[in-house]
């Protein structure tokens, strides 16, 4: 069966990464088509069913080049697709916290945009055998790469109910992680949790008030999926990168689709508006700051058309900034990445267990 995407954002995204007088505010792309680095070099860290990517290539030029990222195998032959007709594009299947290290090997130490459009795909949550929907009856799996890790039902058999808890209470930020951990873990005694509407029941059986409209397994799936694929701290890496990647002129945009993911780009652009994170933290008046490292050009939600038409849009927020020329200090980055505190993650209990 085939699963289609629908991209979000899309114009005020591509624009974000191309109109030399990009505006927040304005959502079309300007009249006179002028494009800031036609023949320069961007990067799509999520490249789904490559609706970004094929907007941004149709406004570049000959000279262009764009390296697609996706961890999703599936993702990855459409990329493949997309190269096979574009000499432009080249495809990376793995994480987009690598970004840095991808580009390298293909000879690009510098690029003109970056762009991410994260979490899940319309294809990753309609095929119930990726495990990612509460309504599908599926294997709770939840792996963006299918190719390798553990699923969540493996995760679940052996966590701890405290390392249950930790999960959901955190990446979740659900009320009820505790009695959730606790029932998993009951539940488990007899027998394990294999498919979605095994965990989506245990869960409503355990939360008893529901938000508006909300299935109340909804922040557990969240959680689950988030810890699964370590994708706070694939976001914290990437953004790092992006900062050291991007040539002055450069342009971020990243769509967020939670609280989590949106406070993590919201502080690293903000943490980027100081030269140096260590100057940061000395009393320096603002107006004796020394030039940014990023400027930010703005926040941009979806119209009301598109969260009507879309409802995977209602939730998702752009951020768009632009590197300034001011020399990169050698910690940039360095404070989000080392103060995100993350649960530990399967590989390291796996590991773990081999020592
Ligand atoms: C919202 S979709 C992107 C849709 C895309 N912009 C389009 O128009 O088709 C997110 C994609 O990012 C991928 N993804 C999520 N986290 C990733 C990561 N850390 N590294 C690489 N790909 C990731 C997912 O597998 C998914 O295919």
């Amino acid at each position: 069966m085939e699963f289609t995407h629908r991209p979000v954002l899309l114009e005020p995204t591509v624009n974000a990464l191309v109109d030399p007088g990009f505006d927040a505010k304005s959502r079309v792309f300007p009249q006179d088509g002028a494009v800031q680095r036609p023949d320069g070099v961007y990067v799509d860290g999520t490249f789904g069913r490559g609706g970004h990517s094929r907007l941004l290539l149709s406004r570049l030029g000959p000279g262009a080049r764009l390296v697609v990222f996706d961890k999703d195998p599936v993702a990855i032959q459409a990329a493949s697709q997309l190269q096979a007709q574009d000499a432009r594009v080249s495809v990376v299947h793995g994480g987009f916290a690598s970004m840095r290290e991808e580009l390298e090997a293909l000879g690009l130490t510098q690029v003109d945009g970056v762009m991410l459009d994260l979490g899940m795909s319309s294809p990753q949550i309609d095929d119930a055998e990726r495990g990612f929907s509460f309504m599908r009856e599926g294997p709770l799996d939840m792996r963006m790469d299918t190719s390798r890790g553990m699923t969540a039902a493996q995760w679940l058999a052996e966590a701890s109910v405290e390392e249950i808890k930790e999960v959901i209470a955190k990446y979740g930020e659900e009320r009820f992680a505790f009695q959730i951990a606790k029932a998993i873990a009951a539940r488990r005694e007899s027998r394990p949790l294999r498919t979605t509407l095994d965990l989506a029941e245990l869960v409503a059986s355990v939360v008893r008030t529901r938000e508006k409209g909300q299935h109340p397994a909804t922040r557990t799936f969240q959680a689950l999926r988030i810890h699964i694929n370590q994708e706070l701290e694939e976001l914290a890496r990437a953004l790092a990168a992006a900062l050291r990647l991007l040539a002055p002129g450069g342009r971020l945009a990243v769509i967020s689709f939670h609280s989590l993911e949106d406070r993590m780009v919201k502080q690293c652009i903000a943490a980027a508006r100081r030269r140096s994170e260590a100057q940061a933290r000395l009393p320096i008046p603002e107006k004796d700051m020394p030039q940014p490292i990023l400027m930010p050009l703005g926040k941009v939600l979806p119209t009301a058309e598109e969260a009507a038409a879309n409802p995977r849009a209602r939730s998702a927020v752009l951020r768009v900034a632009s590197r300034s020329d001011a020399p990169l200090p050698a910690d940039a980055g360095a404070s989000f990445v080392n103060e995100i505190r993350l649960v530990p993650q399967p590989a390291s209990r796996a590991a773990r267990r081999k020592n």
